[in-house]
Formats: C-alpha cells, sequence, structure tokens
C-alpha cells in the first residue's frame, strides 16, 4: 500500500487561479489547494487585446458608435471658433468697421450655424451613447453567461473553497467594471483623445505662441493627478474589499439565519458587519478628503493657467496680434484641452483597476475543471461497468485540506446489482466514498475509470439524507411528465404532490413550499429514481419520522432499490441486516466487509460498532433496552436503507 507523502500545497504552482477567490480567513492555514498531484493551469496574461476582443461581435455598433462620436468631437470644438467670429463681428462692427445691417446679418447667420452644429452633435452624440450602451449591455451579458458557463462545469472541490458570494460578486461586479471598460470607457477615451487632438490643432492655428503657453501647464496638471490617483486608487479597492466583506458577511448570516437564531448570535454578526461597514466608511471618508483636496488645487492650477493665457493674450490684442473673439476661442479650446486631458488619465486610471477585474475573470474563464465536465452525469470513478462499483487502493484528500488523507488505499467493490452498506464511526470517510463513487472528486490516486467509459454511463443517483434534501429546485425537472409521475409514484411522492395548490410545477426549497422530512426524502428518492441510474447512493435518514412517514419512505426506497445496485450510508442495524454485504469504513480504509452475520460473528470493528452505536439507534423506537448504548447516539432514525 502506497505511504506517499500528504499532498502539499504549492501556492506558485497549485492554486494561482484560485487565490482571488479565497476568502482568507486562515483557518486552514490557507491550504486551499488541489488534490496530490494536480496542477492549475496558470492564467493567459489580460492583454488589451484580449480585453477588447470581449467587444469583437459588436464591431459594427461600436464602429458606428465610433463614428458619432468623431462627429461629436468636431461640432463641439466647432462652437467655440464660431463664438469667437460672432464677437469679433460684433467688435468690429461696434468699431465702425462694418455697418449693421451687415453686422446684424453675419452674426443671425453665424447662430444658425451654432444651431446646426449644436443639433448635429446632440444627434451624434445620443447616437454614440444608445450605440455603445447597446454594445456593453450585450457583451455583458454575453460575458455573464459565459462566466456562469465557465463555473457550473467546476469541480465540486472548487466550490469547496470559493465563497458563495464571492462567485456571485465576479458574476455580476467584475464583469461590469470589464463592460465599462470594453465599450463605454474606450469610447470616451477616444472622445477625450479627439476632442483634445482637435483642440490642440485649432489652439495652434489661432496661436502658436499661446499654445506653447498653455502646454508649458499641462505637465504639472498631469502630475498633480498622477499623485491623486496613486493616492487613491489603494483607497478605492481597499473600500470595495471591505464592501465585499459586509456583503458575505449579509450573505451567511441570512443563508444560515436558523443557526444564527439558535445560538443568538445576532448581536455578533451585527457586529461583525457593523465592523465592515465602519471600514468601508473609513476608506470612503479618506477617499472623500482627498478629493476635496485634489479636485480646488486642480481647479486653482487650471484657472490659473487660464487667467496666465488671457493675460497674455489680452497683450497680444492690445499689440494688434490677435482678435478678442480669437483669444476667447483659444480660451475655450484651452479648457477643452485641460478638461479632456484629465478626464483621459482618468479613464488610463481605471482601465488600470479594471485589469484586475479583467484578471479574475479571465482567470475564472480560462480554468479547466479539474475533473471532467459534468461529473454528475457520468459514470462514477468506480463503476467502469454498467452497476459495477469498483474503487481500487484509493488515496483521497480534500481540495480544500490536501493534506490529509482522507481515504488511505480504500478497496470497494460492488458487484451489479448487490446492496452494500457503509458503517463506521463518524468521520471515517464514508459520505467520501460515496462522493467519489458519485464523482464529484476524483480519487488522488487509485484506481478510476477511463474518461470515455465514463461518459456513455448514466450516472449514480443519490438519496441525499433529509437536512441535504430536497430544497431549492422545482419538484419536477426537466423529465417528461408521465416520467416524472411515475418517479413519484414509485417514491410515494405522488399524491401530496399532487395535492400541493399546484402539483408537480410547486417551487420548494429556500422560496417556496416547506416540506415536511418524509415529504422531502421521497422528493429525493423520485429525483433519483428518475434517470433510471444502475447505481444508487443512499444516505440514510439521521431525523426521526413518524411510523406512518417511515413506512412510506422505507417502501418508497425498497421499490427504488430493487434491481439496482446499492451503496447506502447506513446508521440502522434493520439497514444492515437487509444488505448483501456490510463494509465498515474505519480511518479512511475499509476495515471488515463481509454479511451483518458474518462480521457479528468475527467480533471484530463491526461487533464493536454494532453494539455501540446501531444497537442505540434501534433501542429507543423499538421500545427495548439500551443494552450497550453508550448515549452518543439520538433517537432512532428512519430507515432509509436499500431492501
Ligand atoms: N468537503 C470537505 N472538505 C474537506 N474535508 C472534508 C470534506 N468533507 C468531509 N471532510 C473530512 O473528511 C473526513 C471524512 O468525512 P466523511 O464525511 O466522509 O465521514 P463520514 O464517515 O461520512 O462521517 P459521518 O458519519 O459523520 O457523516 C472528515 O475528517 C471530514 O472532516
Amino acid at each position: 500500500m502506497p505511504q506517499g507523502p500528504p499532498p502539499r500545497f504549492d501556492p506558485n504552482r497549485d492554486f494561482t487561479l484560485l487565490e482571488p477567490l479565497l476568502p482568507g480567513d486562515g483557518s486552514d492555514g490557507g491550504e486551499a489547494a488541489g488534490h496530490a498531484g494536480a496542477t492549475e493551469p496558470k492564467a493567459r496574461a489580460v492583454t488589451p487585446r484580449r480585453l477588447l476582443g470581449l467587444a469583437a461581435g459588436e464591431a459594427g455598433p461600436l464602429a458606428l458608435g465610433c463614428i458619432c462620436l468623431l462627429v461629436a468631437s468636431l461640432a463641439q470644438v466647432g462652437v467655440p471658433k464660431l463664438a469667437g467670429e460672432l464677437i469679433d463681428v460684433a467688435i468690429q462692427a461696434s468699431g465702425g468697421g462694418s455697418s449693421p445691417e451687415e453686422a446684424r446679418r453675419r452674426t443671425s447667420s453665424i447662430l444658425l450655424q451654432i444651431a446646426a452644429v449644436v443639433a448635429a452633435s446632440s444627434l451624434a452624440g445620443g447616437g454614440r451613447s444608445w450605440l455603445f450602451q447597446h454594445a456593453a449591455e450585450r457583451v455583458m451579458c454575453r460575458l455573464r453567461v459565459r462566466l456562469f458557463a465557465a463555473l457550473v462545469l467546476q469541480e465540486v472541490g472548487f466550490f469547496d473553497r470559493a465563497r458563495t458570494g464571492e462567485l456571485t460578486n465576479r458574476l455580476a461586479e467584475d464583469s461590469r467594471v470589464l463592460r465599462a471598460v470594453a465599450t463605454t470607457s474606450v469610447a470616451s477615451a477616444l472622445g477625450s483623445a479627439a476632442v483634445m487632438v482637435l483642440g490642440l490643432v485649432l489652439m495652434f492655428a489661432t496661436s502658436p505662441l499661446l499654445t506653447a503657453l498653455t502646454l508649458a501647464a499641462i505637465p504639472p496638471l498631469f502630475l498633480t493627478f498622477w499623485l491623486y490617483s496613486r493616492a487613491s486608487r489603494p483607497l478605492v479597492r481597499q473600500q470595495l474589499a471591505a464592501s465585499a466583506r459586509a456583503a458575505a458577511v449579509a450573505e451567511e448570516t441570512f443563508s444560515s439565519l436558523r443557526t444564527v437564531r439558535s445560538f443568538a448570535k445576532e448581536g455578533a454578526v451585527q457586529a461583525r458587519y457593523e465592523g465592515a461597514q465602519d471600514a468601508a466608511l473609513s476608506y470612503a471618508l479618506r477617499s472623500a478628503a482627498l478629493d476635496a483636496c485634489f479636485f480646488p488645487l486642480a481647479g486653482s492650477l487650471a484657472t490659473g493657467v487660464v487667467m496666465a493665457v488671457l493675460w497674455y493674450g489680452a497683450q497680444l490684442v492690445i499689440a494688434g496680434q490677435l482678435t478678442a473673439g480669437a483669444l476667447s476661442a483659444f480660451v475655450v479650446y484651452a479648457l477643452f484641452v485641460a478638461t479632456n486631458a484629465g478626464a483621459l488619465l482618468g479613464i488610463a486610471s481605471s482601465v488600470v483597476q479594471a485589469l484586475g477585474a479583467a484578471e479574475r475573470v479571465f482567470e475564472l474563464l480560462d480554468r479547466q475543471p479539474r475533473l471532467d465536465m459534468q461529473a454528475g452525469t457520468q459514470e462514477p470513478a468506480g463503476a467502469p461497468e454498467g452497476g459495477d462499483v469498483r474503487l481500487q487502493d484509493v488515496w483521497f484528500a480534500y481540495p480544500s485540506r490536501p493534506s490529509i488523507w482522507v481515504l488511505r488505499g480504500l478497496c470497494l467493490h460492488v458487484s451489479p446489482g448487490r446492496h452494500v452498506a457503509l458503517v463506521g464511526a463518524s468521520g471515517g470517510g464514508k459520505s467520501t466514498v460515496v462522493a467519489l463513487v458519485q464523482r464529484f472528486y476524483d480519487p488522488s490516486r487509485g484506481a478510476d475509470a477511463p474518461a470515455e467509459r465514463r461518459a456513455a454511463a448514466p450516472h449514480p443517483a443519490r438519496v441525499p439524507a433529509p437536512t441535504s434534501g430536497a430544497g431549492g429546485a422545482r419538484t419536477g425537472g426537466a423529465a417528461s411528465n408521465e416520467r416524472l409521475e411515475a418517479a413519484a409514484r414509485v417514491a410515494n411522492a405522488h399524491d401530496f404532490i399532487a395535492a400541493l395548490p399546484q402539483g408537480y410545477a410547486t417551487e420548494v426549497g429556500e422560496r417556496g413550499v416547506r416540506l415536511s422530512g418524509g415529504q422531502k426524502q421521497r422528493i429525493a428518492i423520485a429525483r433519483a429514481v428518475i434517470t433510471d441510474p444502475r447505481v444508487l447512493l443512499l444516505d440514510e435518514a439521521t431525523s426521526a419520522l413518524d411510523a406512518e412517514s417511515e413506512h412510506l419512505v422505507q417502501e418508497a426506497l425498497e421499490r427504488a432499490a430493487a434491481g439496482r445496485t446499492v451503496l447506502v450510508i447506513a446508521h440502522r442495524l434493520s439497514t444492515v441486516r437487509r444488505a448483501d454485504s456490510v463494509a465498515v469504513v474505519q480511518e479512511g480504509r475499509i476495515a471488515e466487509q463481509g454479511t451483518h452475520a458474518q462480521l457479528l460473528a468475527a467480533g471484530g470493528a463491526y461487533a464493536a460498532l454494532v453494539q455501540r452505536q446501531l444497537l442505540a439507534n434501534e433501542q429507543p423506537q423499538q421500545g427495548q433496552q439500551a443494552q450497550q448504548a453508550d448515549g452518543g447516539v439520538a433517537t432512532a432514525e428512519t430507515q432509509a436503507g436499500a431492501a
């Protein structure tokens, strides 16, 4: 039996992709790695090209949007020029340079031109906005769908490590940031650049000297902005992180409200939420203080430059080298250039920030599941042939706890049609065996069925224990109504489903009707048999049902198990008695295997277990004396074993 070293977590090799996903609570020393030998492919670097590639399907609307943008920018810079002309005509007329009638006619004509340009600018601006928004929404929709598809195909181990809140946040927030970058930010940047270049050209055409003076002021403005964005970026990041922490607390609290209530932890969760919100608030306030310093400073600087330009321009006007209209047009161009340069810097900093989000999104998009896709719909690890479950020298560590071997060279064979009960002390690895047979995980080492055979066979169906039961989905599913009803009848569930106001269309689980423990079990059985699986995995109930309900569940299970290979995690003596064979799972191995009678006679681990635990479960319900019960096991349980 191999005694390999426990798999170690190597952050550089194993989990580069998942690092940002992890809550980082440090509870397991950050050992969120895959099982031994598994390697995580390196994420491809996020290039601007790849980022823009997201909008590839929208080339048409975006190109049209760019044309609108150019038109709008041209129109925008055209207005000051015309306004300058208007001023000059008025000044000329007042100085006697032209007749008042002629001046009136020309100013009216210029006004009409301005109106036409403004109308064109508004139209083009509206078109640009609509086209870019349109493209943005479609890009985001596609991205979210792709991201969801990538997530839903990840192996179960991935979800052991990731926080649900984090994943939904990524789906919503990160893709939103990306949408902005791939479409609107690019559009704004193009617009700003166009206006800036045009403004500079017109400034230069109006007065090269004044242009040189204005440009001299740009470096200090850039420097101020650069310092500001350097200081503000970490604040924004920390604020977002604190908000995400608060959101995670809220999500976890609401999803486990019963536990919170049971342990009267309302105060504690409130304090945690408040702590996270306080942190977010403190970063937001620091950010606001920074804004309060930067914007007036930048404003004064810009105003100072404009005043200097005005002063120097006035000297040029006095010297007769520049007209008053040209000077006013120049000042407006200078303001255009300054504002658009600032906007460009802002966009650049948001693109840098968004690259972080892009990396995380692309990491998920690129991530290859460690396990073959659709694990739940494929043949189990131990079932290469129909209905034959075989685990050969299987070693397994959970990806989220890679340093601990849970299964240590476990061998188990269930021939087609046989019923095997798994018993053993808590934590021995029974559920893990079932999870592996179910192909939720692949063995870290040991026998595994070849992939091409997996795909061919229907998956094993599992009847979970009612605590993890039937909630969260419709009682129906994709199956045809006849099959649905047939499965429900097998599971003794048809009558109560039909009696519900919405029948088979009833939503059960979180938002829907609450089902009783026995009803949940029967729904779970119906779900399990609906695909007519060759292998049935049963997780015996741990909660007590009344006699009638128990009878219905037991009858349903017997019908469901008939003619199938059954692996049952058994807690009841009656269940193990019925099984063809009993396997004692102890410390990740099968310690003993045989029939109930054989193992009892052997007087080993099983016999001790029966005395300690199984009898304890039986006694209270049967009203017998709890001879060797150790009192550690609660009330009798619903018998959910295979016949
Ligand atoms: N998703 C998981 N991630 C990490 N460790 C896990 C996970 N599930 C189970 N374990 C660990 O694996 C070991 C075996 O657990 P398993 O649930 O298989 O035992 P079990 O025999 O079914 O116990 P029980 O009878 O209490 O259900 C335990 O130490 C448990 O803490």
